[in-house]
């Protein structure tokens, strides 16, 4: 760990300063494209502006004989493409694979200042980051970048998820955290098969009745509730995001022809404190945006709520509850998050009254 004095240098000579705070533009949903795939790519303007971020990925999902021709495709559609307001990210290739530095280097020198942030898959602790900071400084000193690459981590594996802490304490260059579930659950060897979502396996049982006799009776037709598998992992990443002033994510749902439970894990995510999630297909944009964004209800009544507490402080009734300095806050997360949405989103902001 550097000493603090030394955390904001940049770590080669040439490089540009390392930021003090983390940019929180509207990050609803990261949408992910092959980027090898020539018909995807061609979709990528027309995508662009109904995003917020747009993803070129070249990880997992892309066969290993397309690694190159989706470097090749990150680099094309960085130097062709307008992106407007929307954050272009990349994910590039695990460290350990025989593509990771190649990957980088492309992403650096051949990107221009089109890139807004790297993805890291896999991260283990904070010497990953430590090592994506440094190579990350030295091309940015040869390119000429003017601003930092960001670096944004999924957590994927036992070990990073016990190492969230220093992960996202490594570097001023870290963006976020996205929940990894599919390669976290087979790292864990966990027993599903899908990525994200729940499992009907995972669940709690109604206590059994008691008979006449007053001894129980175990009968396999009570109620059964199923559980959220990634409870714990997201309320761990939140907490250590937020100790640390970066942004959490939740990660894919694969099952993308149920958009019901696809709504169902993101509201779990954004009522836990993520900020957004991965969209893998475009029927997965809208529901990340509804989701994202306050509901226009919780906005009013959030808005009676600041309103009625005046200057924030004390206690008070409304509407049969009791409000408070503490209720009031939250209030004001919903508030500020939906003006700063309504800020590029006329529609959006016509909904809540703005
Ligand atoms: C665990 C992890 O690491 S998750 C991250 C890695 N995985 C990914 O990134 C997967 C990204 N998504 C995809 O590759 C695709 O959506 C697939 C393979 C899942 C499904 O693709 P398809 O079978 O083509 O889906 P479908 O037929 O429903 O597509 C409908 C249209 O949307 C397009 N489309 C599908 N996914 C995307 C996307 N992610 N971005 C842009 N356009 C897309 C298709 O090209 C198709 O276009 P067309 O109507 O002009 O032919
Ligand atoms: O990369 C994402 C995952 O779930 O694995
Ligand atoms: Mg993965």
């Amino acid at each position: 760990m550097r000493p603090a004095k030394d955390f904001f240098r940049p770590l080669a000579v040439g490089a540009p300063e390392p930021i003090r705070e983390v940019p929180f533009p509207p990050s609803r949903m990261i949408h992910f494209f092959p980027a090898a795939n020539e018909k995807m790519r061609s979709k990528v303007p027309a995508i662009a502006p109904t995003v917020d971020i747009l993803l070129a990925n070249l990880e997992d999902g892309v066969p290993a004989d397309q690694k190159e021709a989706a470097r090749a495709g990150l680099v094309e559609v960085a130097q062709t493409v307008d992106f407007g307001q929307t954050q272009f990210w990349t994910r590039v290739n695990s460290l350990d694979s025989p593509w990771a530095l190649d990957d980088i280097t492309a992403a650096v020198l051949e990107c221009g200042e089109a890139l807004d942030v790297i993805m890291i898959p896999k991260v283990e602790g904070p010497e990953d980051i430590h090592y994506v900071d440094r190579l990350l400084a030295q091309l940015e000193a040869k390119s000429g970048r003017t601003r930092p690459l960001l670096v944004h981590a999924i957590l994927e594996t036992a070990r990073g998820v016990a190492n969230v802490e220093e992960i996202c304490a490594a570097s001023p260059r870290m963006q976020g955290l996205s929940l990894g579930p599919a390669d976290l659950a087979a790292n864990r060897r966990m027993k599903t098969t899908r990525v994200g979502g729940g499992h009907p396996g995972y669940l709690v049982r109604e206590d059994p009745p008691v008979g006449d006799d007053g001894e129980t009776v175990i009968d396999a037709t009570r109620a059964t509730h199923q559980q959220d598998l990634w409870h714990y992992t997201i309320a761990r990443m939140v907490d250590a995001c937020v100790t640390h002033g970066i942004l959490p994510f939740y990660g894919p749902f694969g099952d993308i022809k149920d958009t019901v439970a696809c709504e169902d894990q993101f509201r779990n995510a954004y009522l836990l404190g993520c900020v957004g999630a991965w969209s893998l297909h475009p029927v997965q944009i809208d529901v990340a945006k509804k989701v994202f964004s306050p509901d226009p209800a919780d906005v009013a009544h959030a808005q009676r709520v600041i309103e009625a507490m005046g200057d924030g402080t004390g206690a008070l009734m409304l509407d049969g509850k009791m409000e408070d300095d503490a209720s009031v806050k939250q209030c004001h997360v919903v508030v500020e998050l939906a003006k700063r949405l309504s800020e590029r989103d006329p529609e959006l902001a016509a909904t809540y009254g703005f």
